[in-house]
Formats: structure tokens, sequence, C-alpha cells
């Protein structure tokens, strides 16, 4: 299964979680905002129509800003997930909560205190290991 996932980050530098609905999967845990591509799809258009659907907004993704993924094997022998992550800087309209979640703007020390998914917790170790790396201050 193929699942995408954007970082938003505003320009006073933080960055967007979403906190899923309680009755789904993982209920009440923090994400980046994404779902699965279909698979007529690539990630790009996936991504921008899964954040269109869940925060109500347009956004312009950098092709080149995949940073992360993640391997999930289900007890069970199941399916394998794979998560790309892009970051995003910019987009069109104010991001909601439209899926019944709820949605915060969080430092990465903050985000590491979240309690996440399994997957989105190694997501946002490498995001902000690589943009240290990258010298980007994370804020
Ligand atoms: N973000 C995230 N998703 C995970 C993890 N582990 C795991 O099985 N998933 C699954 C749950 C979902 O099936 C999928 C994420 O896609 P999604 O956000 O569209 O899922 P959903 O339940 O809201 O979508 P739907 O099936 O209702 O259409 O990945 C994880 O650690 N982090």
């Amino acid at each position: 299964m193929r699942v995408v996932a954007g970082a938003l980050q505003r320009q006073d530098g933080l960055w967007l979680m979403h906190k899923r609905p309680l009755h789904k999967q993982h209920g009440g845990l923090w994400e980046f905002p994404g779902g699965k591509a279909e698979v007529y799809e690539n990630q790009n258009e996936a991504l921008i129509r899964e954040l269109h659907e869940e925060l109500g907004i347009k956004a312009v993704l950098d092709s080149h800003s995949s940073i992360a993924e993640a391997r999930h094997a289900s007890p069970t022998g199941g399916e394998k997930i794979v998560i790309a992550l892009y970051t995003c800087r910019y987009w069109v309209g104010e991001p909601q909560a439209l899926e019944g979640g709820s949605i915060g703007w969080f430092t990465p020390d903050e985000i590491n205190k979240l309690d996440k998914p399994p997957l989105d917790v190694v997501l946002a170790e490498k995001l902000f290991e690589e943009l240290a790396d990258k010298g980007l201050q994370r804020r």
C-alpha cells in the first residue's frame, strides 16, 4: 500500500500535524496529513488530492521534497505500507480539519512529544534529522 503524507511548514516555522478522528485506526494520534494513493495516481497527485480533502487547501509541492519512507509489515504478515513524506511550504487556503479530527501547529520538539502512529514517529525523526543535517534550523 502506497501512502503519501505532507509536512506543511508555515511562515513562522511551525509544522502542521493532524489528529486522527477517534473512530478510525490510530484514532486520537497525531499524524502528518495524507492518505492512500489510488492506483491511477502518482504520489504528487495523490497528496494534492488528500490535502484538499482533509484540509481544504490547494498545496504546491516541490517534486524533489520527498524526505522519508517507512515500512510496516502487519503481525499477520499482511501488506507492507510505504509512506512517502513531502515537505510543503506553499498552499492556497487556510488549513482546517475537514474529516472529524483536529489540527495544530507545532515545533519539532513538540512534535517529537506528541503521541503518533508508529510510522509517523519514524517520519518525524527522519524529517527533522535531515533538516538539521542541511543546516535548516528547526525553528
Ligand atoms: N499515517 C500512518 N498510517 C498508517 C500507519 N500504520 C498504518 O497501518 N497506517 C495506515 C492506516 C491507513 O490505512 C493508511 C493511511 O491512509 P489514510 O489516512 O487515508 O487512512 P484512513 O483510514 O483515513 O482512510 P480510509 O481507509 O478511511 O479511506 O495507512 C502509521 O504508522 N502511520
